[in-house]
């Protein structure tokens, strides 16, 4: 809702040089005019509105005023004000008020519902924003990210994202992915130290953050130099965090928009030959033909869509959803396949050491031990394994020893080290997957502390005690350790080799038997689940026992790795369960399935995650997940609980079907309406109805419809994916357009030839037929079964039957016969009344024919990428 600033100030470029990292802190804090500690309140407001707030698209809020102004932009809108002119040119005083009322009504009516419907959901958008602790006026405090300017200070920890581009001024084991910036997948440690070098690029500059790249552990302080548009990021993508992909129900809407827009075409040239051919008055037949292309027109489409999507996101939060990016509801819809991570979605993430033993597999202290000293000094972000860890009984009281350094935890190595220093030695302390240390491991420790050569024997028995482990449902950790020599108090993954190893930390993490209920329904819904987890494949399988799932498959990164895109892409449907999968293997288990015609949801929490939550149609992410995964999502959940996801499929399938139903009545009894009418001019002598009749027939038309978003939905429409099917709409039309024409030509011949209705009167007669059978036939229309068993929601209900009512009394009122109506004898509404009743029994036998040949949802298509 809003727009660039209509001729206004542009924001000011930010006071640093664009290579403002080869600066020295200070000497940038002066540029900036700001000190290394942070902007008072008034400053910082100052700032935001000389550079604008911090987000790509830099939006000035436009004024209420301009946004309706701008509404009259629109084509059809035009064509109406050309029509209006010449009326009141040529003295049509009535043409001309009805044809004006006609606009501002509908203009007004679509803005008032669509800024209403933006504004509550902008609201809830908000709720979830992305923060930043920054320092205003000497306080720390969480500020929403898009308020930040240059100058301010802002506090960095592992999961967050980057919120703008500017220099360290502080850092500790900071390291950064910046793969959305450099394609490098790796972390690089960043400093805050001056370069000793000039950089070049940003690639180069290791004592930057820049917007966009997540920090993967350590802590930092930012002196922010640019924010929105003039960051790197920003500069590039115009709107960052704004998902561009159109979801299929969008093109599906676009293609029906460009079918009307065909037939309206044609049916006004046919009009206005027709017209000209019988020597009509010129001025009469073009309004006429406007007021069919008007009635043609889905104008409130937009509105409906909006205000229907905006109800759904609405409701959803009222069960702790929030919709990010409203389509996303269509591709909720249409999902037939959610991937899902393990913990806490499967289980409780309720992590406890179960136990600790060594090589042998007694209880050891020691174990623990190691592993706390590990976790207690890793900055990266807290793993529920390692919060259990430290929540553990501590055996051996507080060691003192000193943390040197750490090469923090990622995905692909799937381990943390940490160099301390004890008693005056360096130790290399590592905990991570047992796999993955049993291979970097040459000895082991055995009880009396010595080690002794880790040989192949020794190698099976202690990875089948892994397996063991893993087996009896517990995650297991090994932690192993290494002297190093004195002197350099730096380390690097190359010195994660020739470890000894010291043996196992196992957690239990309990099912979550609710999502085991969950996994049923959504499967009776027709959505599949299928599991993505980093972690491995016998304790996932003996988590899926334990909640009753069956499952088929079970595919591990290693075997991943191996496949070609085409031999994974004929793995994926009967694999229930990927392990070990890295994070860019999830992406690639993702688009596979994607490939294969599934529409597919991802719900995930992790930096792991966030790759993957960007490849699925539809990201779903939890309000406690890491930044990244946060920003990647199209859904967040308040609560940890599959359940909502259930909740959020359904609501997308009902607002698919609420937009249909308004789709459907556009194309059936609408446009059969406006067929006859164009039919009618071929053989009346008069025109079938005036032009302003035909406005105001479409204005009630319109206002019988504004009720479609709030409407109750089927049981069987929530019963499967919905997708857009073009075909069935076009059966649809097809079908019960001419029904409706049918009906229209039969009161054409009632009205002339047993009535021998005149102009006005036929006019009359025509148009109370015409509003009563278009209006109330949505209350056949949005059903698919039984329309006295499956009633319409009471808002729905009220437009319905006030459209319909005021149609029938409007003849016999001033208004009306200021309209040209005259009133209308009983026997002829009794007439009308028994014609409409017939039309409604041949489209409720039609629809349910045409329903019951739908067959399953849409076609799947093969995508390529
Ligand atoms: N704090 C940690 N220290 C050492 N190793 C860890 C730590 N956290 C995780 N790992 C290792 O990395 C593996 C993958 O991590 P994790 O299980 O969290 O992946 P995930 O894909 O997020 O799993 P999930 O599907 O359960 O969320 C773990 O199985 C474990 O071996
Ligand atoms: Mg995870």
């Amino acid at each position: 809702m809003t727009s660039p600033g209509w001729g206004r100030r542009p924001f000011e470029k930010p006071p640093v040089p664009e290579d403002y990292w080869n600066l020295a802190p200070e000497r940038a804090a002066e540029a900036l005019s700001a000190g290394l500690t942070g902007l008072s309140v008034s400053e910082a407001a100052a700032r935001l509105a000389r550079y604008g707030p911090n987000d790509a698209a830099q939006r000035r809020h436009t004024p209420l005023w301009l946004q309706f102004l701008a509404r009259f932009k629109n084509p059809l809108v035009l064509i109406l004000l050309v029509a209006s002119a010449a009326s009141a040119a040529t003295g049509e005083i009535t043409s001309f008020v009805v044809i004006t009322a006609v606009i501002l009504l509908s203009v007004t009516l679509d803005f008032v519902q669509e800024v209403r419907a933006e504004s509550a959901v902008e609201a809830l958008r908000r709720s979830v924003a992305l923060t930043a602790r920054t320092c205003r006026g000497g306080n720390w405090i969480e500020l929403s990210a898009d308020q930040l300017v240059p100058g301010d200070l802002v506090e960095l920890k592992a999961g967050d994202l980057i919120p703008a581009d500017g220099l360290l001024i502080k850092a500790r084991d900071l390291f950064i992915t910046q793969a959305i910036l450099t394609g490098e997948p790796y972390p690089v440690e960043k400093h805050a130290a001056p370069l000793k070098a000039p950089a070049a690029g940003p690639a180069e500059a290791d004592n930057a953050g820049f917007l966009g790249t997540s920090v993967v552990s350590g802590v930092g302080q930012l002196l922010i130099c640019r924010t929105g548009r003039a960051t790197i990021l920003g500069g590039v993508a115009k709107a960052l965090g704004e998902r561009a992909p159109v979801t299929a129900f969008e093109t599906g809407i676009r293609h029906f928009g460009l079918l009307i827009m065909r037939l309206t075409a044609l049916l006004v040239l046919f009009v206005l030959l027709v017209n000209g051919l019988m020597g009509r008055p010129l001025l009469e037949s073009f309004l006429f033909a406007i007021a069919l292309a008007v009635g043609l027109t889905p104008e409130l489409l937009p509105m409906v869509t909006t205000v229907t999507l905006a109800h759904g996101a609405l409701r959803l939060a009222k069960r702790r959803v929030i919709v990010k990016h409203l389509p996303a509801l269509h591709n909720l819809g249409a999902m037939d396949l959610l991937c899902t991570d393990k913990t806490g979605t499967l289980t409780e993430a309720q992590v406890k050491v179960d136990r600790a033993i060594d090589a042998e597999g007694q209880p050891s202290d020691r174990v623990l031990e190691l592993a706390r000293l590990n976790s207690q000094f890793c900055t990266g972000v807290r793993s529920p394994l390692d919060s259990a860890i430290l929540a553990s009984p501590d055996p051996s009281g507080a060691v003192i020893c000193t943390k040197l350094d750490e090469v923090p935890f990622d995905f692909e190595r799937r381990r943390v080290s940490i160099l301390i220093e004890r008693e005056g030695r360096a130790q290399l302390l590592v905990k991570g997957a047992p796999e993955n240390l049993l291979r970097l491991s040459n000895r082991v420790e055995g009880k009396d502390g010595a080690a002794r050569p880790l040989d192949a024997a020794l190698r099976a028995q202690l990875t089948q005690a892994f397996e063991k482990l893993s087996q009896e449902g517990l995650r297991a950790l090994a932690v192993a350790y290494k002297p190093m020599p004195a002197g350099p108090r730096a380390m690097a993954i190359a010195d994660e080799s020739d470890l000894i190893f010291v043996g196992f930390v196992a957690f239990i993490d309990p099912p979550k038997q609710e999502a085991a209920v969950v996994i049923r329904e959504l499967a009776d819904s027709q959505v599949g689940i299928k599991i993505l987890t980093g972690d491995n494949e016998h304790v996932t399988q003996h988590l899926c026992q334990s909640l009753g799932l069956d499952v088929r498959g079970t595919l591990t990164g290693d075997e991943l790795a191996k496949l070609t895109d085409e031999a994974l892409f004929s793995r994926v449907a009967d694999t229930d369960l990927f392990c070990r999968l890295t994070p860019q293997q999830k992406t690639r288990v993702v688009l596979a399935l994607r490939r294969a015609g599934h529409v597919v949801g991802f719900l995930g929490d992790g930096i792991n995650d966030a790759p993957a939550l960007h490849a699925a149609d539809i990201g779903i992410s939890v309000d406690s997940a890491a930044d990244v995964a946060k920003e990647a999502a199209d859904l967040i959940l308040l609560d940890h609980d599959l359940e909502l996801v259930r909740a959020a499929v359904e609501e997308g399938r009902r607002s698919f079907e609420n937009i249909l139903k308004y789709i459907l009545m556009g194309t059936s009894s609408n446009f059969g309406n406006m067929f006859s009418m164009a039919g009618a001019t071929l053989f009346l002598p008069f025109l079938p109805m005036l032009p302003v009749q035909v406005l105001v027939n479409n204005l009630l038309y319109d206002l019988s419809e504004l009720g479609i978003p709030f409407d109750r939905v089927d049981r069987a429409a929530l019963a499967r994916p919905q997708r857009w099917d073009m075909r069935f709409v076009q059966r649809f039309m097809w079908t019960l357009g001419p029904v409706s024409s049918v009906f229209d030509f039969l009161t054409f011949f009632t009205l002339l030839y047993l009535f021998k209705a005149g102009e006005a009167e036929f006019q009359t007669g025509w148009f109370v037929e015409s509003m009563l059978t278009q209006t109330m036939v949505v209350l056949l229309i949005r059903t698919r079964g039984n329309p006295f068993a499956n009633l319409p929601d009471r808002v729905l209900a009220a437009t319905v039957f006030v459209a319909a009512g005021l149609a029938v009394l409007l003849p016999y009122t001033g208004l009306g016969r200021w309209i040209g109506m005259v009133p209308l004898p009983l026997p002829l509404l009794a007439a009308i009344a028994g014609l409409a009743a017939g039309y409604f029994l041949l489209v409720e036998i039609a629809k349910r024919i045409l329903w019951r040949h739908a067959g399953a949802p849409g076609p799947r298509l093969q995508r390529r990428f």
